[in-house]
């Protein structure tokens, strides 16, 4: 099998993209920021089933990080990542560099409101903007029919949506579910860092999700259900939770008892690790 062709640049990611259009080719894009899994890989798949072109792109974009978060330690294995994705058929690697994406002078960022002032976009201040930032470059440096966004990050999934038709961008948004592990854990490139002690705690957070769900579904008050969710994960070897709330998954306003449309989300540290997760509310 041949290995995929990477691009390094702009100009060359432009350049085979216009081949491909000149052809009557159709692109699916999958964002990544690297260390893959079979979450991004289902991401893949379905580009490349519902596109002539699947490409992906790898970039551990430093403006979504905090002071203090984890970019230097983010996992990054490029080989592995192109190999991986050779396997599902992916026709094409982006993987540049931070002064190919901010090169010297760059001052524009990308600011969602709205949907930015609940959840991830108070624990991780300025994440959002980072994320949108990035999102528009690559959509607008691609073009692409269709971009892929794991359910995992539904928030960041309705930000994108959001800044997509906001800003009259030619681009589907497409929403992909969560790919699980066999006993629920959502697959994610930052549970590498657990150790197995904590990857069996882990595991705990989509059973208190899904049984939360449950309860929530019929209750008047959301609240004391919240905050026994938040007890048990803290009982269960969680060291902090950031968040376990009911919100509207359009708004990601926090409401009071479920409603259509509603959704339950959590962000929960084990160890030094933060993992967060979401689940319907029926
Ligand atoms: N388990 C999953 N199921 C479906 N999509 C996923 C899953 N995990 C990640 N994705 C999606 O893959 C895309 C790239 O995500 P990213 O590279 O940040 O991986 P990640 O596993 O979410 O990493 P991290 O651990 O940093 O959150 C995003 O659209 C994300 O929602
Ligand atoms: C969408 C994304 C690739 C932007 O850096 C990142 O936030 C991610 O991997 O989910
Ligand atoms: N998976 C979303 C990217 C991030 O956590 O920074």
């Amino acid at each position: 099998m041949t290995m995929l062709p990477i691009a390094r640049r702009v100009a060359d990611l432009r350049a085979r993209i216009a081949d491909i259009r000149r052809t009557g080719g159709t692109i699916g894009l999958v964002p990544t920021m690297g260390a893959l899994h079979e979450g991004h890989l289902t991401l893949v798949r379905r580009a490349k089933a519902e596109n002539s072109h699947a490409i992906a792109t790898l970039f551990v974009n430093p403006t979504q990080f905090g002071p203090n978060e984890d970019l230097s330690a983010y996992p990054r294995d490029e080989a592995s990542d192109a190999a991986k994705l050779t396997d599902v058929g992916c026709d094409l690697l982006f993987a540049p560099d931070v002064t190919e994406m901010y090169p010297a002078g760059f001052t524009t960022s990308v600011t969602v409101g709205g949907i930015t002032a609940h959840l991830d976009g108070v624990a991780r201040p300025g994440h959002f903007g980072g994320v949108a930032t990035i999102v528009s470059k690559l959509l607008l440096q691609s073009l692409p029919d269709r971009a892929y966004f794991g359910e995992k990050d539904f928030q960041q999934l309705q930000v994108i949506r959001r800044l997509a038709r906001d800003l009259d961008m030619p681009v589907e948004i497409v929403g992909v579910p969560t790919v699980r592990e066999a006993d629920g854990l959502a697959m994610s490139s930052r549970n590498r860092y657990l150790s197995p002690a904590e990857r069996a705690q882990a595991a705990l957070l989509p059973r208190i999700l899904a049984e939360t769900a449950k309860q929530l579904a019929s209750a008047a008050d959301a609240a004391p259900i919240l905050a026994e969710a938040t007890a048990k994960l803290l009982q269960g070897g969680f060291a902090r939770v950031d968040y376990v709330a009911l919100c509207d998954e359009t708004t990601l306003a926090p409401i009071e008892r479920a409603q259509s449309g509603s959704r339950l989300f959590a962000a929960a540290h084990i160890g030094r690790t933060r993992l967060i997760d979401n689940w319907p509310v029926a």
